[in-house]
């Protein structure tokens, strides 16, 4: 494979399970993120969507299979170069958000540009950055200078998906981000999050349980179209899938 055709993200043969587990939460044959893509990514409370993003993230390893990220193999990097791949490469939306209480809405937004020079540097001045990218959130900029405990639900979310955008990873991961919003501020978020993603370059893996936002993303996924574990699984046990 050259370069030039390499995903972004690529999982093969993967097998995880969870510590104590009795059987394996994950077994996908395939699956690949393209750079600047977006990717809705479904399936039921449980089928292991959130453990897929840590392992495409490189935060959990999988006990085998192959899953690079811009062709480098996360197995193969020490925990701290992890860390720092992760910093400098993937920008998270967590579905509470993570948010530092102590931090100001301004520097919780800026905080990936402390831990990692590459976001930094691509986001050129950080502090203008930061408050573009809050202004594009629609948060005005009385709140800027709050701790996030003082905003609502949906500005606290929009101040996280500012953080994971700035310096321009190449990947947004964003679990479920939209869960504690109603429906007209989940439209109006999705929008704005990918016409972000796009201006940044980057590529985004949406999860989420409502399928109305499915049609805005260009591909969709379905993980227990792609996950095998159930069917090893019965096919061990005699079990029905
Ligand atoms: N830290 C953990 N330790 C052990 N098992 C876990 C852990 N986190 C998740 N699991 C198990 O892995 C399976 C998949 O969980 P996961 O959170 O990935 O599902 P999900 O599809 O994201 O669910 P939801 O839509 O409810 O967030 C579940 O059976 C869950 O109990």
């Amino acid at each position: 494979m050259t370069a030039g055709t390499e995903p972004l993200v690529r999982c093969q043969g993967l097998r995880f399970r969870w510590p104590g587990a009795a059987q394996d939460t994950l077994a996908i044959d395939h699956f690949e993120v393209q750079a600047g893509s977006t990717l809705f990514l479904h399936g039921p409370s449980g089928c292991g969507k959130s453990t897929l993003l840590s392992i495409l993230a490189g935060v959990l390893q999988p006990q085998s299979g192959l899953v690079t990220m811009q062709g480098q193999a996360w197995s193969a990097l020490p925990a701290g170069r992890r860390d720092q791949r992760r910093a400098d490469q993937v920008g998270y939306v967590f579905q509470q958000f993570n948010l530092l209480p102590y931090l100001s809405v301004l520097d919780n937004v800026l905080l990936p540009c402390r831990f990692s020079a590459v976001r930094r540097q691509a986001a050129g001045d950080a502090p203008a950055a930061a408050r573009a990218l809050l202004q594009r959130m629609d948060l005005p900029p009385a709140l800027w200078t709050r701790e996030p405990t003082a905003l609502s639900v949906g500005q606290q979310q929009r101040v996280a998906a500012a953080r994971a955008l700035i310096g321009r990873p190449a990947l947004v991961i964003a679990d479920e981000p939209t869960s504690a919003l109603d429906e007209d501020l989940r439209e109006r978020f999705v929008d704005v999050l990918l016409q972000a993603c796009a201006d940044a370059g980057s590529a985004i893996v949406f999860v989420s349980h409502d399928q109305r936002l499915a049609d805005r993303f260009g591909q969709r996924a379905s993980l227990p179209a792609l996950n095998r574990a159930a069917a090893l699984a019965a096919a061990t046990t005699g079990a029905p899938a």
